[in-house]
């Protein structure tokens, strides 16, 4: 959800390892911040454990650090992510399904875990790699520790990488496979051979991920998080969502903006989706490569034109295919919090949330399918629009759960989007 000022304070990476630091050398910490301590300050002995891990990149480079969370050995595509905050956020997203995330901020963990800012009720990543695990926790929603949370949803997570060398290395060369391993009877040779031997692009990875019967989403978002003014929960117009592996947030700002929700598995028939009567039809995020999953291109073809919808993500990717465009893998795609985007309709500049590593290929568009927006750091697609056949998508998240907030209004052109079609305009 939106950060508060404590929150804030409390995610500044500044802020949290002075604190850490002091609680090292001397009791100063203890005094100052015991009540904001939870009891189970993880593992004291931490900061002392030696390196039982190695993550194994298809490169052939191997780097040892140390476990936290689930052991084994786990396999996936390693992604970089540039957030400041919102690791739970992160971790709860169902769209890092096979990737191992490393998050280039150093310090993570300094705010534990609660179950509100949970964007699905699973982590589905691979692992995570971190510099840096947080010795203890400090924020008064707080519930759980990070350690904790991953060991309890068997989620394997690595500190004191020199997360900033890899970074460099995805950036230079690709997003990377990995294997991580806590085993130590596998050699080296074994976990680079199963980097090698794994692939990720042409893989369904959204049937794991999806809900697998329709459900109504009741969830309301709480007034102190509320931001769209004035909005009351009317409930004027009936949604259908598809989930692909959709983010609680994308859910409560569309209720804020006055939507009834009805969410759907990924195969759910498009003639069912129509029985329903919707207003209007959303296609969500979802992990992995968006030509692998043909039935669901299908499923938004059959649907446009029929119905409003809005696209985020993966939902945007499906409909740049069936509106005839082609989608292709980027270099290291885009993960983090503070993406530049040119709303070409308004001549505003966004700062948005991203996380892709597809994108949609804007010359392979058919003519009337407009570029609405543009990512200002490579000139890629952000956004489409087919106003003949009230379509519109965004490859970002205009829900962004930490924060920004510039692309919120998207919702509200939904909304209008809908309304003008109720009303025969
Ligand atoms: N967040 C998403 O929906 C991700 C879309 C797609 N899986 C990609 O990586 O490009």
């Amino acid at each position: 959800m939106i950060m508060t000022a404590l929150n804030f304070a409390c995610n500044s990476p500044l802020f949290c390892s002075s604190v850490a630091g002091s609680s090292q050398k001397s009791g100063v910490f203890k005094i100052t911040c015991s009540a904001l301590v939870s009891p189970d300050i993880a593992a004291s002995a931490r900061p002392w454990k030696v390196s039982d891990a190695r993550l194994v990149l298809e490169d052939g480079s191997i780097w040892r650090a140390k476990s936290f969370g689930a052991s084994g050995t786990q396999i996936g595509e390693v992604v970089f992510n540039t957030s400041m905050t919102g690791y739970q956020e992160i971790l709860t997203d169902p769209s890092y399904a096979g990737q191992f995330v490393l998050m280039t901020n150093p310090h993570i963990g300094n705010t534990g875990v609660n179950f509100d800012d949970e964007e699905s009720s699973q982590c589905f990543l691979a692992g995570l790699v971190i510099r840096s695990l947080s010795i203890c926790t400090s924020n008064w929603r707080c519930t759980e520790s990070l350690e904790d949370y991953l060991a309890k949803r068997n989620i394997m997570g690595i500190y004191d990488v020199d997360t900033r060398a890899i970074t460099r290395r995805l950036r230079q060369d690709g997003s990377l496979i990995g294997v991580l391993s806590t085993e130590e009877s596998k050699t080296d040779e074994e976990l680079l051979e199963m980097s090698r031997t794994w692939d990720i692009v042409g893989v369904d990875l959204i049937t794991d991920v999806s809900c697998k019967t329709p459900y109504e989403w009741v969830e309301k978002t709480a007034s102190d998080w509320e931001f769209a003014e004035g909005k009351k929960h009317a409930q004027n117009y009936h949604v259908v969502a598809y989930d692909f592996g959709i983010k609680h947030n994308i859910l409560r700002r569309l209720a804020s903006y006055g939507c009834k929700i009805t969410v759907v598995p990924s195969t759910w028939p498009a003639f069912e989706t129509l029985k329903m009567n919707p207003d209007g039809i959303l296609f969500s995020n979802g992990p992995g490569d968006p030509s692998a999953v043909p039935y669901a291109v299908e499923t938004v073809k059959e649907l446009i034109g029929k119905v409003p919808v809005f696209g985020i993500c993966m939902g945007h990717q499906l409909l740049g295919q069936a509106l005839g465009g082609k989608t292709f893998k980027m270099k290291f795609g885009h993960h983090g919090g503070n993406h530049p985007v040119r709303n070409h309709r308004n001549g505003q500049v966004e700062i948005s949330s991203q996380n892709h590593n597809y994108a949609v290929d804007p010359m392979s568009l058919p003519t009337g399918v407009e570029v609405t927006h543009t990512n200002l750091n490579d000139g890629s697609c952000a956004g489409l629009a087919f106003p003949a056949r009230n379509c519109m998508s965004l490859q970002y998240h205009p829900e962004a759960s930490p924060g920004p907030h510039d692309s919120d209004p998207i919702f509200s052109e939904f909304v209008e989007m809908m309304k003008r079609n109720k009303s025969g305009v």
